[in-house]
C-alpha cells in the first residue's frame, strides 16, 4: 500500500481529476484547469524528486491525467497505474522526455505531451551566457574578488578567449541549437560549423544574409559550414554546444576520444542532457588540459556530479536552469496542462509544435488543440485544422 502524499486541491468539485505532481510557476494554468471543470491536485511534497511509489499514491484509484516532471521515472509502472485510474493523458513540463517510456505510453493508450518553442530561446540564451561565462573565466574571476584576492590591474589577470573572428559548432541544430548559433553569430560576428542529422536550410540562409550584411557594411563576412560528420565539428570549432534529443545515439556522444580530437583552448557547452557527455572522461580532460573550458548546466547523474567536476576551475557548473526564466516556466506549465487538458476533453492535436505562440496569449483563449503530444501518430489521434 503507497503512503499518502500531501496535496493542495483546486475545484473540489470538479468532473475530471487531474494531478500535477509538482507546484508549477504561474496561475494561468491553474485557471485555464478549474475553468474546464477540472479538480486539479497539485503535490505539496517537501522532496524534490519524487519515487514511482509515491506518483502511484497520487494518481490513486481515478485520475484522468497527470502533468509530471523530467525528475520522474514515467515507464511500464506508472502508465499502467494512470491506465488503471482510466487516464489517457500525461504531459511532462519540459520539451525533452527521455525520462519517458513512449513506447509503454502507447501501450497503455496514454497520450505523452512535452513542451516545445517556448522555452527556445531561453535556453539558447543560458548556453550563450555559459559560453560567455567560459570563454571570459567570470566565475573564477568573481571567486578572486569575493576572496579579496584583487590587488590591482595586471596584464596577464584572467586572460580569456575572444570570441569574435572565432568558430561556434553547434551539435544538435534543432529548435534550440538553431536560436544558439544565430545568437553566437549575430552578436559576436563568429563562424558557424553544425552538425545534425538534418540539414537546417532557415539557419544557413540567416546566416548567408548575415555575412552579406556585414561585407555590405565593409566587415568582415561570416560564414556558415555542414559538417558531415560530428568529428568535424569537434576538430575544428573553438567552441561547442550540445543541443541533440537524448537517446541511444547521443549517450555518451562526447567521450575520451572525442574530447581528445578538441582544440586544447576549446569551449564545450551543454544544455541538452547530461548523459550526452562521459561526465567521468570530462573530468579527466579538464584536469589534463587547464586552458579547456566547459559550461555545464546538465550533469550525467543528475542532480550529483562526477568526483572531482566540482573541483575544476575550467568547469562552469549551474543546477540544470536552462530554460528558468519567469515567461518560459509559465508557459510550459501552460502547454502542460493544455496537453492534458486537450487529450481529456478529446481536443485534436495542433498542427505545428514549433509554433505554440497561440497558447501562450493571456489575452485570449487557447485554441482547441493539444499543443504537443508526441505520440499523437502512434495513437492514431486527429491533427487540428485551425
Ligand atoms: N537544459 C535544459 O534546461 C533544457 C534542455 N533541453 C534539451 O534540449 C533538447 C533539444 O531541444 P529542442 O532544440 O527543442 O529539440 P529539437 O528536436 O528541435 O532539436 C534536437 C535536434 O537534435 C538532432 N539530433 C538528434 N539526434 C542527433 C544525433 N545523433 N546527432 C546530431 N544531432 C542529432 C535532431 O535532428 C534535432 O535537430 C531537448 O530534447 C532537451 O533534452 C531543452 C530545453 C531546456
Ligand atoms: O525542457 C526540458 O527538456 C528541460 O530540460 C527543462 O526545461
Amino acid at each position: 500500500m503507497a503512503k499518502p502524499v500531501s496535496i493542495e486541491v483546486w475545484n473540489p468539485n470538479g468532473k475530471y481529476r487531474v494531478v500535477s505532481t509538482k507546484s508549477m510557476p504561474g496561475t494561468r494554468w491553474i485557471n485555464l484547469l478549474i475553468e474546464q471543470d477540472v479538480r486539479l491536485e497539485i503535490c505539496t511534497e517537501k522532496k524534490t524528486i519524487l519515487s514511482v511509489d509515491d506518483i502511484i499514491a497520487l494518481i490513486g484509484d481515478k485520475c484522468d491525467g497527470v502533468i509530471g516532471q523530467l525528475t520522474e521515472d514515467w515507464g511500464e509502472t506508472l502508465f499502467a497505474a494512470l491506465s488503471r485510474a482510466g487516464g489517457t493523458a500525461f504531459s511532462n513540463m519540459a520539451v525533452g522526455y527521455n525520462n519517458v517510456d513512449v513506447n509503454a505510453a502507447n501501450k497503455y493508450g496514454v497520450a505523452v505531451g512535452n513542451t516545445p518553442g517556448v522555452l527556445t530561446e531561453t535556453t539558447a540564451e543560458l548556453a550563450a551566457s555559459l559560453s560567455l561565462a567560459a570563454a571570459r573565466r567570470i566565475v573564477e574571476a568573481d571567486e578572486f574578488m569575493r576572496a579579496g584576492l584583487y590587488d590591482g590591474w595586471l596584464p596577464h589577470l584572467f586572460v580569456g578567449n575572444l570570441l569574435k573572428g572565432q568558430t561556434v559548432g553547434v551539435i544538435g541544430a534543432g529548435r534550440i541549437g538553431s536560436a544558439y548559433a544565430r545568437m553566437m553569430v549575430e552578436g559576436f560576428k563568429m563562424n558557424l560549423i553544425y552538425y545534425d542529422l538534418y540539414q537546417s536550410t532557415r539557419l544557413e540562409k540567416f546566416v548567408t544574409a548575415y555575412g552579406e550584411f556585414l561585407k555590405a557594411n565593409g566587415e568582415t563576412p561570416v560564414y556558415w559550414k555542414r559538417a558531415s560528420s560530428m568529428d568535424e565539428v569537434l576538430r575544428e570549432a573553438d567552441v561547442i554546444s550540445l543541443h541533440p534529443v537524448l537517446d541511444k545515439t547521443t549517450y555518451h556522444l562526447v567521450n575520451k576520444e572525442r574530447l581528445a580530437m578538441m582544440k586544447k583552448e576549446a569551449i564545450l557547452i551543454n544544455c541538452s542532457r547530461g548523459p550526452v557527455i562521459d561526465e567521468v572522461a570530462l573530468v579527466e580532460h579538464l584536469k589534463q588540459n587547464p586552458m579547456f573550458r566547459v559550461g555545464l548546466d546538465v550533469f550525467e547523474d543528475e542532480p550529483y556530479m562526477k568526483p572531482g567536476l566540482a573541483e575544476q576551475k575550467n568547469a562552469v557548473i549551474v543546477p540544470h536552469i536552462a530554460s528558468a526564466s519567469k515567461w518560459t516556466r509559465e508557459g510550459m506549465a501552460t502547454l502542460a496542462a493544455l496537453n492534458v487538458l486537450g487529450k481529456i476533453k478529446g481536443y485534436p492535436i495542433w498542427g505545428d509544435p514549433n509554433r505554440v505562440e497561440p497558447f501562450l496569449n493571456e489575452n485570449a483563449p487557447p485554441p482547441a488543440a493539444c499543443p504537443s503530444i508526441v505520440n499523437a501518430k502512434a495513437l492514431g489521434l486527429p491533427s487540428s485544422k485551425l
